[in-house]
């Protein structure tokens, strides 16, 4: 009889323990919470029995047995409401008339358990008995995969008063943005080395309200260093960044292509890509004369010419004689070269598409205010516009617009590069002493929307730009898709309405004032974030505990 009890406690404790082992680390303490319980209550129930009178007993054998049933497929479905999400279950579906898969947009509803997304249901098919299964019904909003963000300045730890992760990822979740991948650059120190990593990593560890991964930097150092590089990717970073141009940031000094191509080697071992900021200083031929002196230092255009479309296509031309080793058969194979930000829609586009075609293993992102935004609009001396490479003119934005229709450009990324407002000069309004770095984390879904309607975008297409090829990119296998099987990051907006970008607006990045977008009407409202199955954001606030989580290769 004893023996018995034990049995069946111990079947669903292990497999109650297994399941929530594959969860969230808080939810990981409920169940310690529970499993406790189960196990007193039980062995309680089990002396009593051992008193009986041995006909009463026969029964009462089968009790605990039913009830174990019940607690092995039932008890999972309703955990106490958590402070991870702001929804009190883990199985549950979300409804809705628009969701968007990878076989398009279907009327019907998600079924989700333990974080993960265990079946997609059409309407005309689905009968739950939201009796027992909870179900959200979002109605006609657009239930989306959640955004995943490639390139992010958090600046944590180091310079956590520029942004945080706190603040950075409370940001990331109001704008339906469920992963982000950290860039080396812009904390202190930069992430170029297995210790630094580690450093980042404590950082994050239970105060990120996304899950967060992180690029290592390819800096002269550890370029020149394999071992030093091997244990930088054997820590965990998704992949490698390095800047062809001096990053502004002394702890993190620009790489040549011959770093990059004595890297690549390595990287290609590892399948993880490098990510390049592709511009190079290019002889500008006295271009920088300032015809009227100082002051036009306030003026756009004359920052716009101390970075000329030619420093990326020189930058990428360079790039592009590396990729050639990328191809299958190559010395680099299954290394793969990522140019971030690009602004030049002209000759460096063609190159990256010529390279493309040859079968060099490159991809291109560009980012919203490139395509939301033109040089000659920007106001003298508003620095919050200040970028690099620039924001140029409205002829070069509809191509980079063309482009991303066609397939040209693969993805989209924030660059959330902020700093302390001081930086930004928003007085002097100096365009060439400012910090260069948009804002816009917060902004990234509604702002693509926004400026994409006009050109018919679908919602098929924000979700390959947003999900489905940075997460491909960043090696992200069971992210970036509502599939069968994946972790169940997902967002839920409105289109249709629209919003003032003002001060009443619940702006969670650190220093709203510096960001371009601020004071815009943008449409496309995040109405839910869910992360892996937690409801992180809802209308306005966020869960009460930072449970996401950060995200090391493995
Ligand atoms: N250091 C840093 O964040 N630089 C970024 N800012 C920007 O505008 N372009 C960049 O590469
Ligand atoms: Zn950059
Ligand atoms: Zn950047």
């Amino acid at each position: 009889m004893c023996a018995w009890y034990w049995l069946v406690i111990f079947i669903h404790v292990t497999k109650y323990y297994n399941q929530e082992l594959k969860n969230s680390k808080q939810k990981f303490g409920v169940s310690i919470k529970w499993r406790a319980l189960y196990i007193l209550v039980w062995r309680r129930v089990a002396r009593e029995v051992r008193n009986m009178e041995s006909g009463k007993r026969g029964f009462l054998a089968l009790l605990p047995l039913l009830l174990s049933f019940l607690f092995y497929f039932d008890f999972s479905k309703k955990l106490p409401s958590s402070d991870c999400s702001l929804l009190p279950h883990n199985h549950y579906w979300i409804a809705s008339k628009r969701i968007v898969t990878p076989n398009g947009t279907i009327s019907g509803a998600v079924e989700i358990k333990q974080g993960r997304i265990i079946s997609i249901v059409a309407e005309e098919n689905w009968h739950v008995n939201s009796r027992s299964t909870a179900v959200v019904n979002y109605g006609e909003a657009v239930v989306m995969p959640g955004f995943i963000d490639v390139h992010a300045h958090l600046d944590d730890p180091g310079r956590a008063e520029w942004e945080g992760f706190p603040s950075g990822t409370k940001a990331a979740a109001a704008g339906g943005v469920t992963t982000l991948v950290d860039m080396p650059l812009n904390s202190a120190p930069s992430t170029v080395s297995e210790e630094t990593l580690k450093l980042k990593v404590d950082a994050a560890e239970g105060r990120v309200y996304v899950d967060v991964g992180f690029w290592g930097g390819l800096v002269p150092e550890n370029a020149e260093n394999a071992s030093s590089l091997e244990r930088l990717l054997n820590a965990g970073v998704l992949g490698l960044k390095s800047f062809m141009v001096p990053s502004g940031i002394n702890d993190f000094p620009m790489t040549t292509s011959s770093h990059i191509k004595e890297a690549l080697p390595t990287l290609a071992r590892y399948k993880r890509p490098l990510l390049v900021h592709a511009e190079v200083e290019v002889n500008l031929d006295g271009k920088l004369e300032m015809e009227d002196g100082v002051d036009n230092a306030r003026s756009y255009s004359t920052y716009l010419k101390t970075r000329p479309a030619s420093m990326e296509e020189a930058a990428i031309n360079q790039l592009i004689t590396l990729s050639k080793d990328t191809r299958a058969g190559g010395s680099a194979e299954g290394a793969h070269l990522h140019i971030v930000h690009l602004s030049d829609a002209r000759t460096s586009l063609n190159l990256i598409k010529e390279a493309k075609q040859r079968g060099d293993s490159i991809t291109v992102e560009t980012c919203p205010h490139y395509l939301a935004f033109a040089a000659e609009d920007i106001p003298d001396g508003d620095t919050r516009f200040k970028c690099a490479p620039p924001i140029r003119d409205a002829a070069n934005k509809e191509k980079l617009w063309d482009a991303l229709l066609d397939g040209d450009i693969d993805m989209l990324s924030s660059d959330h590069s902020p700093a302390v407002p001081e930086l930004k000069l928003l007085n002097e309004g100096d365009f060439l002493k400012a910090w260069g770095g948009v804002s816009s984390l917060q902004f990234v879904l509604p702002a693509t929307w926004t400026y994409g309607r006009k050109y018919g975008i679908t919602f098929e297409q924000l979700a390959s730009w947003w999900s489905e090829k940075p997460a491909k990119l960043a090696g992200l296998t069971t992210k970036g898709a509502i599939a069968v099987g994946n972790q169940a990051d997902i967002v839920v907006w409105e289109p249709d309405v629209e919003f003032n970008l003002d001060n009443d607006y619940p702006v969670h990045i650190k220093h709203p004032s510096i960001s371009a977008y601020m004071g815009s009407r943008l449409a496309g409202k995040v109405l839910s974030t869910f992360v892996r199955g937690n409801l992180v954001y809802k209308e306005g606030n966020h869960t009460s505990q930072a449970c996401a989580l950060p995200i090391l290769h493995r």
